[in-house]
């Protein structure tokens, strides 16, 4: 068994949607591989597994690569360990390593600490289509051996491919894969492992909305940007923002009022018109990106509602949903929009001065903890013994 360093990423020239290599997520030929982010901070890992043809690969794809969901019809089964660097905006940063199905983690052959250790979240997807019983104790397995070896870990399962599902059959599904999973462990003494269920399809947005959340909980900042987009709101008589990292459209804060379905798709579909039409008529030539601080787009919809996206940096855009009476205040909504980007910025500077003095600490203090995240070489040694 070997793995593979960082994903040989579609050409961006094949997708319709795709975005310039500038503009993407991953890594590129030519590129150099990092788990550190430009801070020197480690990125934090999610770990993508599942059994075959579950539908790992498709959601990596289809995420942060542009691909469209038909397309993953002919993706081949996954036979090495792909690492993928997300290294987008200073709060989108993380590695995603797709595992290949047929993996048995419980096989005494890997070292549990190289997988886990440095891991932030791990995603099971459940191909909800099929029998999944076996994917059932897979899940418990994986879950109850990463606990062992890391308790922070984050534990999200896929319940996946629910296209063509009523919303009463979702809600069956949910309710059987939640009760079984959770009483596995509770019979095994692991009460205190908490598991997220995510109803996900890469057919329609509910994808990026599970991935939203799976990466919002990797981002410490979380609690400051949801303040302050809250105060936004307040300020500016605003329904619903969102912070999205426009290459993936998953959204990496909102404000603290519940997330509705419609919003985030009318948001999502707003950013790839912008996107789109800056891409046809907005590029110049001594210009890199069509996305720059001069981005924003207004679309008025037949219901009294206002969509309004401005561009908060290179990665960066906050969508808002107003009544179109409150949108007559534009000059005050432009004002507060400043003052949050550049609030945006500082929460920026705060966290790249907070990763570099940590990271001076660490040097000095702790060089255990930095073998244990110098995972790259380690990981392929040892999954390299596997081949002998
Ligand atoms: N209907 C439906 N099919 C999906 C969905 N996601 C993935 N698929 C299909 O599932 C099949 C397997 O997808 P892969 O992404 O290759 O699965 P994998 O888990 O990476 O498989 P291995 O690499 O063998 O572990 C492909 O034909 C996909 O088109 C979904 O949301 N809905």
């Amino acid at each position: 068994m070997s793995y593979q360093d960082d994903e040989e990423s579609v050409p961006y020239d094949d997708h319709p949607n795709s975005f310039p290599k500038n503009f993407g997520y991953g890594q590129y030929e030519g590129e150099q591989d990092n788990s550190l982010s430009p801070t020197g901070e480690q990125k934090p890992r999610i770990l993508l597994m599942g059994l075959r043809r579950s539908g790992k690969s498709s959601i990596q794809k289809v995420v942060f690569h542009k691909m469209s969901p038909n397309e993953t019809l002919f993706l081949e089964s996954t036979n090495k360990i792909v690492k993928d660097n997300i290294n987008n905006s200073s709060f989108v940063q993380f590695q995603i390593w797709d595992f290949p199905g047929q993996i048995d983690f419980v096989d005494s052959a890997f070292d549990p600490h190289m997988i886990f250790g440095g891991c932030g979240a791990l995603i099971f997807v459940i191909d909800v289509q099929d029998d999944y019983s076996d994917a059932l104790l897979q899940l418990h397995s994986t879950v109850t051996q990463a606990y062992k070896t890391n308790s922070n870990i984050k534990f999200e399962v896929f319940i996946h491919k629910v296209d063509g599902f009523g919303d009463d059959s979702k809600m069956e599904s949910q309710r059987n894969i939640h009760q079984t999973a959770t009483e596995s462990l509770i019979d095994a003494g692991y009460d205190q492992i908490h598991l997220s269920f995510h109803l996900t399809s890469i057919y329609d947005h509910s994808i990026f909305e599970a991935f939203s959340k799976v990466v919002q909980k990797l981002i410490p900042q979380l609690p400051a940007l949801e303040n302050l987009l809250d105060i936004l709101n307040t300020n500016s008589a605003i329904e619903k923002s969102f912070l999205f990292d426009v290459v993936s459209k998953i959204y990496i804060a909102t404000d603290s009022t519940p997330v509705d379905m419609q919003s985030y798709e009318l948001c999502c579909d707003m950013i790839d018109v912008v996107i789109d039409v800056s891409y046809i008529y907005g590029v110049r030539e001594d210009q890199e990106a069509a996305f720059d601080e001069k981005s924003s787009s207004l679309i008025k919809l037949n219901n009294g509602t206002v969509l309004y996206l401005r561009e908060v940096n290179k990665f960066l855009a906050l969508v808002c949903i107003l009544r179109e009476d409150n949108f007559e205040h534009k000059g005050i909504i432009d004002y507060n929009f400043l003052c949050f980007r550049k609030a945006i910025q500082q929460v920026f500077e705060l966290r790249n001065k907070t990763n570099q003095m940590l990271n001076m600490c660490n040097v000095a203090s702790s060089p255990i903890m930095n073998g244990n995240n110098l995972v790259d070489d380690n990981n392929e040694e040892i999954l390299n013994d596997e081949d002998n």
